[in-house]
């Protein structure tokens, strides 16, 4: 036999997900790991982190911290700014933020201590992400004035189901973005994705209380402004809420212990049991022998917690909340045209900042994309960046790159062109990939629960009436009763379209010439199906939005900048007997009903 023959074979085998066919290396020849999880030899380990830290000392690089703090992660330090600086250019420590399911999906803002981890972890520190199934039977107070309704079994197994599936793909997408944006390959790399439910199940009452419990001391524990509101504002709390911060400073005793995590993170209403976990693990490590803790050399092998800011917007609302509801990152709850929507309307004061916090982009290229924004702020270069980028973490390259087609398509640059068709297209694909792809019962009865978390979180807005969300949840286009459309009526059309949230708020957006319209037949014989915007007039009373209905069952309009609603447009008796509402509907049946006038 040959001696080529001898040598084992090489198969080729197809990657699941981009299906490229790959040919793995012949056995014993395999790297260890991939990008994603890499583990490298120790000592080649130990000489790059050293040069790392070589370079930050003589000022040729920034220190982990420096970064963080340059994009605007970091509010507080738990243990000492300059502490945490030292340790994290000394040895990569690994680091972890935890979320409980208490919803079937983070929305964005959660993402700030998790963008600041996935920077930890593009940078070499071991990460891990940590789904609170066992510490949500407790209920975190941290930041809230009443107790949590206690969730029901089935409610809560759909939450911790759909959440774990998120973290994972947000796993995937932050992997591909790292790549994307060149993080370095050569280094090792390691994520790992826990639920502590795994060991607070065997975590026994008596244990708990003797190790952990005794070094928890009352005083700080009632000096918490959580426990503070609640005793003072009458509403008390229960114990197992107030007792919530011994489990949440296990979680991290356990991950010191079995994977070195020395670093937390959360957002600032955290900040409390960041510093609870700190005494606590400092306390265990005492009480199992460890003579280092608290003495002068101990930073090595310390405990910090690191506190993201609570975002606002420049105009002082909080982020996170169209028209007061939540932004959520799964595409079943806010699908990528919306998502993208959202930051594509960010204030040009706040798109830097955004920038820094939710895009992987270097600064010097973020400073870059500021210049040419600057240059022409109508085109909003740093905002589709911004939304395309976000999307990307969220949903996925290929969902990203949809969104940002179907925004494109409806403000072509220039001329505001307008192809209806291609809009409608694109949505329509978007729509269809909310769709699960193996539908079985349980999927269905999921889909269903997280449409109705996702409007029923939405129902108290000014806009909003159930039926009106659920219609609207799915796509970008609302359906409307032809009866609403009169003369004068663009006011009360724009607040049922849900771009303002009253009647009156449409009247002043007309008045000051923010709100368009497409017109119909505007397109050039060259591109026949190009539309045009027009303000609506302020002669609102003998305007009629009849006249721009495009085919007879369209309207599009547009609330300043880019906010667009697609209106579908059906007779009242279609639009009664498909169930459907919209905003100001029943005022306006009960108005048209004491005018004693009959429905067309
Ligand atoms: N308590 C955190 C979530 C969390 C849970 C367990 C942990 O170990 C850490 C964090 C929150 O409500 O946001």
């Amino acid at each position: 036999m040959s001696l080529l023959r001898q040598l084992p074979r090489t198969r080729l085998y197809v990657c699941p997900r981009c299906i490229r066919k790959q040919r793995p290396s012949i056995e014993g020849q395999r790297r260890k790991g991939t990008w994603a999880q890499k583990i490298m030899d120790p000592a080649q380990e130990a000489s790059q982190w050293e040069q790392r830290a070589n370079k930050i000392k003589n000022g040729l690089d920034k220190s982990m911290l420096t970064i963080l703090e340059e994009r605007g992660f970091v509010k507080d330090v738990a243990g000492g700014r300059q502490q945490l600086d030292w340790l994290l250019t000394q040895k990569p420590i690994g680091a972890y933020v935890g979320v409980d399911p208490t919803a079937p999906s983070m929305h964005v803002g959660h993402l700030l201590p998790f963008m600041a981890l996935f920077w930890l972890y593009l940078s070499g520190y071991p990460s891990v992400t940590l789904l609170g199934a066992g510490t949500v039977l407790i209920g975190d107070p941290s930041g809230r004035t009443t107790e949590r309704a206690r969730q029901a079994d089935d409610v809560r197994t759909m939450n911790i189901l759909n959440m774990r599936r998120q973290i994972v793909q947000l796993w995937t997408h932050v992997k591909c973005l790292g790549i994307k944006h060149r993080f370095p390959a050569e280094i090792s790399r390691s994520r790992k994705f826990l639920d502590n439910h795994t060991w607070l199940q065997n975590l026994s009452a008596t244990e708990l209380m003797r190790d952990l419990g005794s070094g928890m001391r009352l005083g700080s524990m009632l000096a918490r402004d959580s426990v503070k509101v609640r005793m003072e504002n009458g509403e008390g709390m229960a114990f197992s809420e107030f007792s919530y911060p011994l489990f949440q400073a296990y979680d991290w005793w356990w991950m010191y212990n079995k994977h070195g995590v020395q670093l937390q993170l959360g957002g600032s209403d955290q900040y409390g049991n960041l510093c609870a976990g700190m005494d606590a693990v400092g306390h265990m490590r005492k009480i199992r022998g460890d003579q280092r803790v608290g003495s002068e050399d101990d930073i090595t092998n310390g405990t910090f917690g690191l506190a993201t800011p609570l975002l606002t917007t420049a105009s002082g609302e909080k982020f996170g909340k169209s028209a007061g509801n939540a932004v959520w990152l799964d595409k079943q709850m806010m699908n990528s045209f919306d998502l993208y929507q959202y930051f594509l309307r960010t204030a040009d004061n706040d798109v830097e900042r955004y920038l820094k916090l939710f895009t992987f982009l270097p600064i010097q290229h973020i400073d870059l994309v500021m210049e040419s924004q600057r240059k022409d702020e109508s085109k909003r270069t740093a905002q589709h960046i911004l939304a395309k980028e976000v999307v990307e973490l969220a949903h996925g390259a290929e969902d990203a790159k949809k969104a940002e087609a179907a925004h494109k398509e409806a403000f072509s640059q220039g001329t505001h062109t307008f192809s209806l068709s291609g809009l409608r297209k694109t949505l329509e694909e978007i729509k269809k990939k909310d769709q699960p792809d193996n539908v079985d019962e349980g999927e269905l009865k999921l889909l269903a629960y997280k449409k109705t978390y996702a409007s029923s979180s939405t129902s108290q807005t000014a806009t909003g009436t159930t039926a009106e969300d659920s219609q609207k949840g799915a796509s970008n286009v609302i359906t409307l009763p032809l009866t609403l459309l009169s003369e004068g009526s663009f006011p009360g059309v724009l607040h049922a379209a849900g771009l303002v949230g009253s009647k009156s708020e449409g009247h002043r957006l007309i008045a000051k010439r923010g709100a368009y319209v497409v017109l119909p037949n505007s397109g050039s014989p060259e591109n026949p199906s190009g539309l045009k915007w027009e303000q609506i007039p302020d002669a609102i009373s003998t305007t009629d939005p009849n006249q721009y209905l495009l085919d007879w069952e369209a309207l599009v309009l547009r609330s300043g900048k880019s906010k667009i609603q697609i209106c579908r447009i059906i007779t009242e008796e279609q639009f009664e007997t498909e169930g459907l509402t919209c905003p100001g509907w029943e005022e306006f049946k009960a108005r048209r009903a004491e005018s004693g006038e009959q429905a067309q």
